[in-house]
């Protein structure tokens, strides 16, 4: 449904404990029936990368999303073996956008920026799909610092900087005016969808698409 609606990617979430878990021997039905409409998309908290690559192998996944504190080591391996990575950084602060471009530095360095960076709201205890939005004052340092970055970019030559992927309490209503604030290279939604936990509303999800293509 989520695939005939539009949407570009779509998550396979392999965290147990989410209430969007996906069972692993369920995985590849999935990524098969999504197949030449959207891209599928592994999302991975704290795992090994060995865990990352067999869950991604069995289930036919070549794009995977690090929703937690993954070091730029993990990403670096699993760019080696082949994936494209998205990794997440969850901001409560300004303090951790400077801690995401202290991360991001280092990924430079060692040859592991990821594909994209998606920024999410910060719930303490919740890795994701919470439902918060990140926080205004956040969220306007955050489109000062990426303006700069991307002015910076146009001067300089160096190796691409990551895609930017905007999450966190998007709905129907709200993500036309936000992907005008921010300019994302993509949006990704889990709770402002839903019609109850982890269950898709067609109606919403089409919505939410229209509402992004208009933006
Ligand atoms: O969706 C989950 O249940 C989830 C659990 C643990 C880590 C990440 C999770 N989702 C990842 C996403 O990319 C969500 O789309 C993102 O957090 C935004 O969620 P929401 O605020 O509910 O739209």
């Amino acid at each position: 449904m989520v695939a005939e609606a539009g949407a570009d990617w779509i998550g396979i979430n392999f965290h147990p404990p989410s209430k969007r878990f996906v069972p692993p021997e369920r995985a590849a039905g999935l990524v098969a029936a999504i197949a030449g409409r959207s891209e599928a998309v592994g999302l991975f908290v704290n795992r090994p990368v060995a865990e990352v690559v067999a869950a991604s192998e069995r289930a036919g996944l070549t794009i995977v999303q690090l929703h937690g504190d993954e070091p730029a080591e993990d990403v670096r391996d699993l760019i080696a073996a082949g994936y494209r990575v998205v990794r997440a950084f969850r901001l409560g602060d300004r303090s951790a956008i400077d801690r995401m471009e202290a991360w991001l530095i280092h990924a430079e360095a060692i040859g592991a920026a990821p594909e994209a960076v998606l920024v999410d709201a910060f719930v303490p205890g919740q890795e994701g799909g919470t439902g918060h939005g990140i926080g205004g004052e956040v969220l306007d340092a955050l489109v000062e610092r990426w303006n700069v970055a991307s002015v910076l970019a146009r001067h300089a030559e160096p190796s691409p900087a990551p895609k930017r992927i905007l999450a966190g309490g998007l709905t129907p209503g709200t993500v036309a005016g936000l992907v005008r604030r921010v300019r994302p290279w993509m949006v990704d939604v889990a709770s402002g969808v839903e019609s109850s936990p982890g269950r898709k509303d067609p109606e919403a999800v089409r919505a939410f698409i229209n509402a992004v293509r208009s933006g």
